[in-house]
């Protein structure tokens, strides 16, 4: 299920503004990559163009391919609804539907891609989609219940389980615990890493104790300049970035002498 992604020659723009230039690199099957860099290199913006969720902004433009399993993203017969599917997102700040129990907004996707179900079906998906995101055994006597009633680290839970039921490929996550305590932040790193036996992962953080902990590779973003586009300075295993990384300013990075 879980595929690699080939990005090559990858440029973004808001209207006329380049925020990221040039971009290749590899993204394997099965493992956790990581994006780090300073604040506005374009991390976010790298990670929204690779399931064409850049381009719900107005304006917002893409050159470049992303192949998945040997298709352009990108390509002219693509859908770009099929494609999210695919390859899904978990945001910053947990985002259940408020209105929604925690049963419902775990099929969100499953009836947004207007699949019907008999209540079995659903179950099963519910259960199977729970347990994958660590959170069964938490809530699975309290289905009913909105899903706006459990904790920021429960709630992050419940948008990984709505993100799984839809059977993604790719698992796309935008500082996923920025908004969580130290201890849900250890839960989700925990099912970051049982995750990757089934998804592939992509991560971005902005703390690099979490992208040494939780990635296998790591690609750093900066800026060669105020104002200019961010690009991908260097992409490598994680244990190699850390100990020995190519690049000056990566080394400089991730020792904090900026960013
Ligand atoms: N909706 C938008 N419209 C116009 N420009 C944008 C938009 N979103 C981001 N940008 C610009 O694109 C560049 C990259 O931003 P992006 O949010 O991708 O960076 P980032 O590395 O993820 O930053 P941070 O770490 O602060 O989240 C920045 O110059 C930013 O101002």
């Amino acid at each position: 299920m879980a595929k690699s992604i080939d990005v090559s020659n990858l440029d973004i723009r808001y209207g006329d503004f380049l925020a990221v230039e040039g971009v290749t690199m590899t993204i394997k099957a099965r493992s956790v990559t990581a994006f780090i860099g300073p604040s506005g290199c374009g991390k976010s913006t790298f990670l929204r163009s690779l399931n064409r969720m850049h381009e719900v902004i107005p304006g917002a433009t893409v050159e470049g391919k992303v192949v998945v399993d040997g298709q352009d993203l990108y390509g002219p017969d693509v859908d770009p609804v099929e494609v999210r599917r695919q390859i899904g997102m978990v945001f910053q700040r947990p985002n259940p539907f408020p209105t929604m129990s925690i049963y419902d907004n775990v099929l969100a996707g499953n009836k947004l891609n207007a699949k019907r179900m008999k209540k079995a079906e659903a179950d099963d998906i519910v259960e199977r989609s729970l347990r994958g995101a660590n959170l069964w055994t938490e809530v699975k006597d309290r289905l009913g219940k909105p899903g706006m009633g459990l904790s920021g680290g429960q709630q992050q839970r419940l948008c990984i389980a709505r993100a799984i039921a839809v059977e993604p490929q790719v698992l796309l996550m935008d500082e996923p615990c920025s908004a969580l305590d130290p201890i849900s932040t250890s839960a989700i790193e925990d099912l970051i890493h049982d995750l990757k036996t089934d998804y592939t992962i992509v991560i971005v953080t902005h703390n690099m104790q979490q992208a040494a902990r939780v990635s296998d590779e790591t690609g750093f973003f900066n800026l060669k300049a105020a104002g200019e586009p961010g690009h991908l300075v260097e992409f490598n295993p994680t244990k190699k970035m850390f100990a020995t990384p190519d690049n000056e300013s990566t080394e400089a990075y991730i020792s904090g002498r900026f960013g």
